[in-house]
């Protein structure tokens, strides 16, 4: 069969979903020593035979010397890969030349590429787009493998592959399926009307299944670790003016990021700054000393800072030891998730001393400048976000995008079993249907035209 042939077969089995330009790109990082440039659509053999000479075996790396297809001129050696459509990553005809890494080499290799006719240079996300459309991947796995190329520590890293590899697809699909099940017999009701006994039988069944799911999905919804962990812990460091904030920050990053100064008030608007600790991504966030605003801008300062504050994860009450005794607790603060002491500048004063109340189990003495205590501090902040993160299952929800479909679902449903018994048939198939339909646009299977250009423009170009 000749490469023409193939393409023209591997096409009909995917229905030409995603069009019939063929793609390339560059999808390895720059100033690597190799180079991988990567193809999608029916020229792909095309151009394997152009620069090539031949299409090798399927799926086996073969050594080739590249040539340009109108000069024949010998631009590169290195590794060329067929995969036939459908069992390729995007379900096309797809190709993959492994080349040297130097600039010179990719421009020619790619332009030689992309003088066969029928290419055009891919756009960001388009290839995983294509495997999308052709039915590879459902929309939260391609959510997963952006998450998983632009994982920062290990925790989003693991979070990011049980993603991209269908956990969450499965359970929303899982989900999905019994909804359509209770929508059915509820159905089954509007179908056998006049038989006196279905309706109110076919409804009695389909109700626990449908309470099932709306538990399933509140316990999705109040589940925040995918958030935790996908955008990190939120730590605010909160305390009076001069207390040593910017000062913990700065020794906690280790690097100046925060203004330091011993003129009360500096910290006037919200830094934050992201750092990995024991492999889970934290946010700190300095917040501006809570007092008595002397200015406007220190009072928007500290607006803000009271506002995330409140949806901190974390905060730690900075208190200077040499300032006078601990407070017995943080004042003018609304209770936040969590809250530890830290005793600051412990080499200036007694400070190690226990605290009692409601600190007690919770309160850390360091020194920012001297770094005395930090380190038992920093595994207290690691242990943390560990124990908020870990246990049970992987999180359901990750994104926003999947919280607002969960809780369009939710809303339905809650809409379907306040009514179960007033509500006709069709009205609370309706709800069912809703509900099944939020669930589905989470996962790509129903009506996401709108969701693919947001979803896709994460991606770089080549993936
Ligand atoms: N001796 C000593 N001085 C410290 C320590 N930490 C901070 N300081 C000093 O305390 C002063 C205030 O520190 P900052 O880090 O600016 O305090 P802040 O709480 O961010 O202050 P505001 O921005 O005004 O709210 C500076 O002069 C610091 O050098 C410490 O551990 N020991």
């Amino acid at each position: 069969m000749s490469v023409q042939e193939k393409s023209a077969a591997g096409k009909g089995a995917i229905a030409g979903a995603a069009g019939g330009d063929t793609i390339a790109a560059v999808s390895s990082g720059r100033g690597g020593a190799v180079a991988v440039i990567r193809l999608s659509g029916p020229a792909a053999g095309d151009v394997v035979l152009a620069l090539a000479g031949r299409v090798p075996e399927p799926r086996r790396a073969v050594l080739a010397r590249l040539r340009h297809p109108d000069s024949g001129e010998p631009l590169d050696q290195g590794l060329v890969l067929w995969f036939p459509a459908p069992r390729s990553a995007t379900g096309e005809d797809m190709a993959e030349l492994q080349i040297h890494g130097g600039r010179a080499v990719v421009a020619a290799v790619l332009g030689a590429v992309l003088a066969v006719p029928g290419t055009r240079p891919a756009q960001a996300g388009e290839f995983t787009r294509r495997a999308f459309l052709n039915g590879r991947m459902d929309l939260t796995e391609a959510e997963g493998l952006a998450d998983l190329i632009g994982a920062e520590t290990q925790a989003q890293r693991r979070l990011a592959f049980s993603h991209a590899f269908g956990h969450l697809g499965q359970r929303v699909e899982d989900w999905r399926h019994r909804l359509v099940r209770a929508m059915a017999l509820v159905e089954a009701g509007i179908d056998f009307a006049d038989e006196d006994d279905v309706p109110a039988e076919a409804r009695a069944l389909a109700r626990p299944e449908v309470e099932a799911l709306q538990r399933e999905l509140a316990q999705a919804l109040g589940d925040r670790r995918g958030a935790m962990v996908r955008e990190g812990a939120l730590i605010a460091i909160a305390g009076l003016p001069n207390a040593g904030k910017s000062s913990l920050i700065n020794a906690l990053a280790a690097r100046d990021v925060a203004i330091v100064s011993d003129e009360p008030g500096t910290t006037r608007d919200l830094l934050e700054v992201s750092l990995d600790l024991d492999g889970h991504k934290v946010m700190l966030v300095d917040t501006a000393g809570l007092r008595e605003a002397e200015g406007k801008v220190e009072a928007e300062g500290i607006r803000r800072a009271r506002a995330r504050i409140a949806e901190a994860d974390l905060v730690l009450w900075v208190h200077d030891v040499a300032a006078g005794p601990a407070p017995d607790e943080a004042p003018e603060m609304e209770a936040p998730a969590e809250l530890w002491l830290v005793g600051n500048k412990l080499d200036r004063g007694a400070g190690g001393e226990s605290v009692a109340g409601r600190w007690a189990g919770r309160s850390f003495a360091v020194s920012a400048r001297s770094g005395e205590g930090l380190d038992v501090l920093t595994r207290a902040l690691g242990g943390f976000v560990t124990d908020r993160t870990a246990g049970g299952e992987h999180p359901a929800l990750i994104r926003e995008r999947h919280r607002a479909s969960a809780a369009e679902a939710s809303a339905h449903l809650g809409a379907a079993l306040a009514g179960w018994e007033e509500l006709d048939d069709a009205l609370l198939a309706e709800e069912l249907r809703l509900a099944a339909r939020a669930l589905g646009r989470m996962t790509g299977a129903i009506g996401v035209d709108d969701l693919l250009d947001v979803v896709f423009r994460e991606f770089c170009i080549g993936k």
